[in-house]
């Protein structure tokens, strides 16, 4: 069985509903986030806070886990550095929690939801695991910090993990059952997608004087459902013994700026948006593209969907669900 924090959010509830085709899964959520119809039917579902090492206890008592994929966080960039206790509290002190209850009860495999943010502002144009880290704001902090946990566990108690650091994930299912639902909404994509809908009067892009060619902020777009493959096979490499520990970026290798991505909304919804320039957001960083050729050589991982059909699958997944 495999336990899967954080499994009724975004990413997660991806991850569960391809999960659940080939193995148990048992989830824990608060719902602080995330949302209990997202939930694949055929996982357990148990509310409650990662931080609660009871709960945790009685997990690990109740179900054979034999393997625990974490994505539970809060992870705004922007709302991190206006509170960062509210970070450090629950992406690095309750993820704490977790690996000491799992050390007691001999769980050593572990797969964690990292990101780009942990790199801050590379001098590289493509960055790959090599590339220093070097965080630019607590949220970026927080999962670095957690990061370097995994590491000392796999030192002094033998720990097996994987480490996969995100770009930016968009996108939905393709049956359109479950997508991107934040509240509010904060990511560029559905707010775009929101707009054009007429759900927002506007779309704001924040910074028009980075250093880039057009001047607004470049990102690495990754379909959720890439993501989640990207989990199965970490997850396979853990359970066989290929791997002990890794750490993996896992992005599209094409980086967009916020014009291109308001323009390719713009193509595929055949929709014209109402653009309003406004004050650079802080924490951001100016470009963040991903090198994901690791796991493409050691787990024989690639993103399949780029951009298009990224905002294709946002798309039809914002219309379906417009209220
Ligand atoms: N969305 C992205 O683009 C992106 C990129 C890089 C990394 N990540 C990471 O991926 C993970 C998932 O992101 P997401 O976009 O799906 O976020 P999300 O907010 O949709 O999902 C997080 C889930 O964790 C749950 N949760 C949070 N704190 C909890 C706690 N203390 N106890 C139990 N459950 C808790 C929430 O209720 C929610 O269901 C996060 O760790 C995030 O940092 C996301
Ligand atoms: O209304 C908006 C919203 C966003 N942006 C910009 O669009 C880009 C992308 O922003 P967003 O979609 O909010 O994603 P990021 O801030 O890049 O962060 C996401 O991607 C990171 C990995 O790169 C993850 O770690 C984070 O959890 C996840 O929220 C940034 O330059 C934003 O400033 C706008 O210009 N207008």
């Amino acid at each position: 069985m495999i336990l899967v924090i954080g499994g009724a959010g975004y990413i997660g509830s991806h991850v569960v509903k391809d999960l659940v085709k080939r193995k148990q899964v048992v989830v824990l959520d608060n719902l602080s986030t995330g949302h209990r119809w997202a939930v694949d039917e055929k996982a357990t579902f148990v509310e409650g806070d990662l931080g609660d090492e009871r709960v945790l206890q009685a997990l690990f008592e109740t179900y054979p886990i034999r393997a625990v994929l974490h994505f539970a966080a809060f992870s705004l960039v922007g709302e991190s550095v206006r509170n960062p206790m509210k970070y450090y509290e629950n992406n690095v002190a309750a993820t704490l929690s977790l690996l000491k209850v799992m050390h007691k009860n001999k769980i050593e495999k572990f797969i964690f939801s990292s990101t780009a943010a942990t790199y801050g502002i590379p001098d590289v144009e493509i960055i790959d695991e090599t590339t220093p880290t070097n965080p630019i704001n607590p949220y970026g902090r927080s999962k670095l910090m957690v990061e370097q946990m995994l590491a000392d566990f796999a030192t002094s108690f033998g720990m097996k993990y994987v480490v996969l650091r995100y770009f930016n994930a968009a996108g939905a299912y393709e049956t359109g059952e479950i997508g991107e639902k934040h509240d509010p909404e904060t990511h560029l994509i559905p707010l775009v997608l929101q707009h054009l809908l007429g759900v927002q009067e506007s779309i704001s892009v924040f910074g028009t004087d980075y250093p880039t060619p057009d001047g607004t902020c470049i990102r690495d777009y990754i379909h959720v459902t890439d993501l989640a493959d990207a989990h199965i096979k970490a997850l396979q490499a853990l359970i066989d013994g290929k791997i002990e520990t890794a750490t993996y970026n896992l992005g599209n290798g094409n980086g967009y700026s916020v014009k291109e991505i308001i323009e390719t909304c713009e193509k595929v919804t055949g929709r014209k948006a109402n653009i309003k320039f406004a004050e650079r957001r802080t924490g951001d960083p100016a470009r963040l593209v991903a090198n994901s050729k690791k796991i493409e050589r050691e787990l024989g991982w690639k993103a399949l969907i780029g951009i298009k059909g990224i905002i294709q699958s946002a798309w039809n997944w914002h219309q379906l669900h417009k209220k």
